[in-house]
């Protein structure tokens, strides 16, 4: 069997759907074919903007049978490519010659251990994976949670009835995306520690980066899940559990030293040597581990000629989203990017990224098929995510935890319990980065703070007084 056509795209998460859509309103009478291996694909709908770089928006599942007239549509698996006879080959056997090619075919959980028969350590992508978890949780009294990211932040306060193990390599939750100050932020508001009746008293602090440092405190065969996924599952566990025992209970600067399985004659479930930075070690008991660790680049085809990978593991692409393959793009969690990045922009495997980097490839492809020229999307020039953490709105701009900046920079924090956490990484007292979580109305103006590279030197802590707008100073 074969089929033809000028663009195909592989993958039906957010960087293959909007690398199709792109296609199809720059290209809208060329024949673009969505080859994807699960019959769900995910596009974002509801978009809506917080201001120039930022949006936010909804991740909706459709059939792949809904993608509409102008987008042709396979469900099957890639298995070859032949990027100079221009064809792939799924693993159904149908052979599809194309004219270009973009790889999404996204991620999978990297676990912290790679070992073959870890039945007891899961990870978290897809919705089979969560139903994995939902069906261990059933028959569960301790889970233990290893990472510091995204997933784990939002599932260790989300399991109930199971004693939650969470054990995070820093000093502070949430690592990859706030600091030690908005992690504090957001434990004090699970606590829910706020005197109703008092009025939050806002602090306002600068410090230098060194102040900063630390002091205390299976089934792959889907896109990545939507937003909020947790609340859409029942993450019961079978522990009886009191309301303050179901808050985790959080082991920091630790790592997992060894485990083991154990008989099920004990009751199965596995031991585990926990190390901790003092140098000293615990045993723990738990049913089973969640390998929060992060995201690893899946790319589980052959071809023709090696694919260029760069050293996490994705497929390198330069700022056009192309591959060291002649016509063969790629985009979203499968690939790093390895141009020379704007100041203020950095890559992060996030769903923004995948929607923007399908976008570029499509625009990319489009113009290649006409022999034009197209020049890479400003969106690259400025990093921005919008995302909830423990029911907060969170903005994230720029350099939002100095990263690559060395240790030459300044924070300037407002903190206001319960109500709105706002850090400003500034260098050579020009913003660089930063954090806001709460309903700031900040966000416009920290996106042309950023970019103007206008000097705040003149305007002292001024900048975050909760009393003066901070807006009149740019109009
Ligand atoms: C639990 C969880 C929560 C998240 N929450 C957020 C969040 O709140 N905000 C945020 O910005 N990001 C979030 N992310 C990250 C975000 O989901 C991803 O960055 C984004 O979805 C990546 O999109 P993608 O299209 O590149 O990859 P994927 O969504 O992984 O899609 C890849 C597609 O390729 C298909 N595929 C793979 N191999 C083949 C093959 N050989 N042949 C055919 N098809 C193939 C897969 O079936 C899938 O359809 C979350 C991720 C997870 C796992
Ligand atoms: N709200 C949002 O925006 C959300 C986004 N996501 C995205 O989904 C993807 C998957 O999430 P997630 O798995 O949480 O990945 P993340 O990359 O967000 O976090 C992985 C965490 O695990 C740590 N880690 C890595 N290896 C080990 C190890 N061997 N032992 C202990 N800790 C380790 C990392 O530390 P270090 O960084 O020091 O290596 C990091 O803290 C990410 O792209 C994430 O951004 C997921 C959920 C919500």
């Amino acid at each position: 069997m074969s089929r033809e056509c000028v663009f195909l795209v592989v993958g039906g998460g957010i960087a293959g759907v909007s690398c199709a859509e792109s296609l199809a309103i720059c290209q809208p009478s060329a024949s673009i074919l969505l080859l994807t291996e699960s019959s769900i694909v995910k596009s974002v709908t509801n978009l809506v903007p917080i201001a120039r770089y930022l949006h936010k928006f909804d991740v909706r599942e459709q059939n792949v049978s809904e993608m509409g007239a102008s987008v042709g549509t396979l469900v099957d698996q890639l298995e070859h490519i032949d990027s100079s006879g221009h064809w792939v080959r799924t693993k159904k056997g149908v052979v599809i010659r194309y004219r270009y090619l973009c790889l999404c075919t996204g991620g999978a959980p990297k676990l912290f251990s790679s070992a073959p028969d870890e039945s007891r350590i899961i990870g978290i992508r897809d919705t089979d994976s969560v139903l994995e978890l939902q069906r261990r949780l059933a028959k569960a009294k301790d889970v233990m949670i290893l990472g510091n990211g995204g997933i784990a932040s939002e599932l260790a306060y989300e399991l109930k009835n199971v004693y939650v193990h969470w054990v995070v390599k820093d000093s502070h939750i949430s690592a990859t995306f706030v600091d030690p100050g908005a992690a504090e932020f957001f434990q004090l508001a699970r606590k829910e520690v706020k005197d109703k009746g008092s009025v939050p008293k806002t602090a306002i602090k600068r410090m230098r980066y060194d102040e900063l440092l630390p002091k205390e405190l299976d089934n792959r065969h889907g896109a990545a899940l939507g937003p909020d996924w947790h609340r859409t599952y029942d993450l019961s566990g079978a522990a009886e559990t009191s309301e303050d025992k179901s808050l985790p209970k959080i082991y920091y600067k630790s790592h997992i030293q060894e485990y083991h399985e154990l008989e099920p004659g004990t009751g199965g479930g596995l031991s585990i040597m926990l190390g901790h930075e003092d140098g000293s070690s615990e045993r723990l008991t738990c049913d089973f581990i969640v390998s929060a660790t992060g995201v690893q680049p899946r790319h589980e085809y052959t071809s023709d000629a090696a694919i260029k990978f760069s050293e996490d593991g994705g497929i390198s692409v330069d700022e056009m989203m192309r591959t060291n393959l002649p016509d063969v793009y790629a985009a979203g969690d499968v690939c790093t990017s390895a141009w020379s990045p704007a100041p203020h922009w950095f890559q992060m495997r996030l769903w923004t990224q995948a929607r923007q980097m399908g976008s570029m490839a499509g625009r990319s492809m489009a113009a290649a098929s006409e022999e034009e020229t197209v020049y890479q999307d400003f969106c690259f020039e400025l990093f921005g995510h919008v995302t909830q953490l423990f029911g907060y709105p969170v903005v994230l701009l720029g350099r939002f935890n100095g990263q690559d900046l060395g240790q030459d920079y300044e924070i300037l924090v407002r903190c206001t319990p319960n109500k709105e956490y706002i850090k400003f990484v500034l260098q050579n007292g020009r913003l660089r980065g930063a954090i806001l979580i709460g309903d700031t109305d900040l966000a416009e103006t920290c996106e042309n703070l950023i970019l103007n590279g206008i000097d705040l030197e003149p305007f002292g802590d001024d900048i975050l007084n909760p009393d003066i707008d901070i807006e009149d100073y740019f109009d």
